[in-house]
């Protein structure tokens, strides 16, 4: 079986420098050899370079930050993606931030348009243009892949919006923003948050979330890990840490389970930022995201 690990050097989808080096730790942890040893055949191409898109070139559009390189590099993303998946890989994309999401959902629709998206993260990542405070990307690639009212902005054209509301479920969230909260009722948007976790416990929730997308276990997965779901004890270095997440245990078992399904066609791994931490807690984190990338990819306790 071949794994394709795109190490995506990304931060323009939001503002903290230093996310961008998150897959250059994990590679430099020996994550390409992990992967090795556990039986998979390892393509990788070193590290994204994108085309640099000026800040005088990048055009302002509401309030978005960064739209036009944003939307370049997460297009090429989405070719390479789309390229792997053709070929029969899976990809694991290694960030940089979640707006990378845009592109490694959009290649895995490209050859499986009815794949569903499991999304562990604390944070929802599904406002528009309109909803957003920040205008920070990171906080909005769910909407886009929905094709969300506001959505549809000529930078963007690229994204054909194939991901529908019944084939997206979330697990892990924590800290979401009024306009979200809104848009996840208004669209009937599963969503486990801690609070379920907490309520039925990991292995229910990972159940009751693969029922209500994958029902009859037939359909393609793509598994997108924002590192901040765990709880911040756990995996420390990120951008936005949120209290009161997921345990180590928890976040190995949603990778371990997918796993189990067989359907796993895709996993991004994101926001891991080994500048905002001291060296410890960078290693932890790093060490955490490793040892993540390899239960999803089937490495077992047993
Ligand atoms: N880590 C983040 N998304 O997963 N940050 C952006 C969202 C904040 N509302
Ligand atoms: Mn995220
Ligand atoms: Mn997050």
């Amino acid at each position: 079986p071949f794994s394709f690990s795109c190490k995506t050097p990304f931060s323009a989808g939001q503002r903290k420098a230093g996310v961008d080096k998150g897959p250059i730790h994990l590679v430099e942890a020996g994550l390409v050899d992990q992967l090795t040893e556990i039986g998979w055949k390892v393509k990788f191409d070193g590290h994204h370079q994108f085309e640099e898109v000026s800040a005088a070139d990048d055009p302002q559009i509401g309030k978005l930050r960064n739209p036009r390189l944003v939307s370049r590099v997460t297009e090429a993303v989405a070719k390479a993606v789309g390229e792997h998946v053709q070929n029969g890989e899976l990809p694991v994309t290694l960030g940089g931030d979640h707006s990378l999401a845009m592109g490694t959902i959009s290649g895995t629709l490209s050859k499986y348009p009815d794949a569903c998206v499991i999304w562990v993260d604390a944070h929802a990542d599904i406002n528009t243009p309109e909803t957003t405070d920040s205008g920070n990307i990171h906080g909005m690639p769910v909407s886009f892949l929905l094709g969300l009212e506001g959505t549809k902005i000529p930078e963007f054209s690229w994204i054909k919006p194939l991901l529908t509301p019944d084939r997206l479920v979330y697990i892990g969230l924590r800290d979401i923003d009024d306009g979200e909260k809104k848009i996840l009722k208004e669209h009937n948007i599963k969503a486990f948050s801690m609070h379920e976790v907490d309520k039925y416990g990991i292995g229910k929730v990972v159940e009751l979330a693969l029922d209500h997308v994958n029902a009859k276990r037939d359909r393609p997965i793509h598994l997108s890990f924002d590192v901040d779901a765990m709880d911040p004890t756990v995996a420390p270095s990120t951008g936005t840490p949120v209290r009161g997440g997921l345990t180590f245990r928890e976040g190995h078992y949603i990778c371990e389970a997918v796993q189990e399904t067989g359907l796993l066609v895709a996993f991004d791994l994101v926001e891991v930022n080994p500048s905002l931490a001291d060296a410890a807690s960078v290693q932890a984190t790093v060490a955490v995201g490793c040892s993540l990338v390899r239960a999803a990819l089937g490495e077992t306790l047993l």
